[in-house]
């Protein structure tokens, strides 16, 4: 295209789907089936954006009345963002199972002879949704070990983090931004509503080597061990900048793109920690590795977080490399860091 057509006519950049079709070219095995599942989660994504768009006029907003396995109180969002993905993956063909933090047994899709299975957190920060703050969707794919033709097993989703092909989020906010990893770094595309399409509007993100922000819920403070409470002292005392949405996706987006930390260390209320492993810690590890940065359980890598329980929870320290390294390297104990050598991997 010459200079004027361009001028005369900007173009609009790289489609999610274009974007797609060109990796898949990296792989000369692929048949396309990981490119549909990702274009399936970008469909029900749109749909739910439409949602939230205009909740406030019609009745999508409050408590849906139910509590979902966590315990938690479901709102009508959970539950309508839940039915979307599941439609989208039952329909898209290529998801075997899904398993979602909003139903306590695996789904099965009927897509027997899908190969990949799907965890995903259909809409995360639900204590912001009545309010117009971001909230988002996290998903973690992986490619099934149960035979072709049977149903999906705990087993496909017990595989551990790095066996993740894909993983990401969605972040409904001020615009909204799908990012995503197969494991060649982290893209980010911006949702055109005229259009209806994702636009590529981040390439390759880097996280930045360090930052001043700290994302943390100041209410549990006093229930954080020593060490972490004088990192966050250490960082209050050093010029930090203290930012917590109470939306998971919303405060790892500002933070994977400003440079920061996010921790949601053992409190009294949650002991082994608030954040699920599957759907919510896992995916944002693969992704955050993936642009540089470091996600750490407390005693190993989040990615080398053995999953015991498809619903579990797990404690979580994840952001830019050197204020993780920070944190494990000089507020943790000597005796904590001699007793889990996995640290020393930092
Ligand atoms: O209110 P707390 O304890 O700080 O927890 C906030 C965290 O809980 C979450 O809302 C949990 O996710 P869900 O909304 O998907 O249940 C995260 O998005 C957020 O970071
Ligand atoms: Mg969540
Ligand atoms: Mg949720």
């Amino acid at each position: 295209m010459s200079n004027n057509e361009n001028a005369l006519a900007l173009p609009v950049g790289t489609t999610l789907d274009r974007f797609i079709m060109r990796q898949q070219e990296d792989f000369p095995y692929a048949k396309g089936e990981l490119s549909q599942l990702l274009r399936d989660i970008a469909l029900a994504a749109k749909i739910i954006n439409r949602e939230i768009n205009r909740a406030g006029l019609i009745d999508i907003t409050g408590a849906f009345g139910k509590e979902n396995i966590q315990g938690e109180h479901q709102q009508k969002l959970d539950v309508i963002a839940n039915i979307r993905f599941k439609r989208a993956l039952i329909n898209g063909g290529e998801a075997c199972g899904i398993l979602t933090e909003e139903e306590e047994d695996i789904i099965q899709t009927g897509n027997e002879n899908g190969k990949y299975v799907v965890a995903i957190d259909p809409l995360d920060g639900s204590s912001n949704i009545d309010v117009n703050v971001s909230i988002g969707t996290i998903f973690s794919i992986y490619r099934r070990v149960s035979p072709i033709g049977t149903p999906a097993t705990t087993e496909d989703f017990m595989q551990g983090g790095r066996r993740q092909v894909a993983a990401g989020y969605i972040l409904y906010g001020s615009s909204t931004i799908m990012a995503y990893t197969t494991g060649q770094g982290v893209n980010a595309f911006t949702y055109e509503n005229s259009l209806g399409e994702f636009f590529l509007s981040h390439a390759n993100i880097k996280m930045p080597a360090s930052g001043k922000i700290y994302s943390c819920n100041d209410a549990y403070f006093e229930d954080f061990s020593e060490p972490v409470q004088n990192f966050v002292r250490n960082l209050r005392k050093n010029d930090g900048v203290a930012r917590y949405i109470g939306s998971l996706v919303g405060d790892f987006h500002r933070n994977l793109l400003k440079g920061g930390i996010y921790l949601y260390p053992p409190t009294a209320k949650s002991p082994h920690g608030k954040l699920r492993l599957l759907y919510e810690c896992y995916p944002l590890a693969f992704v955050i590795e993936q642009a540089g940065g470091i996600a750490f359980e407390g005693s190993v890598k989040t990615l080398d977080v053995v999953p015991q329980k498809p619903h579990q929870r797990s404690t979580i320290f994840l952001g830019s490399p050197e204020m993780v390294e920070n944190l494990v390297k000089n507020f943790f104990v000597p005796e904590f860091i001699d007793s889990h050598p996995a640290i020393n991997s930092i």
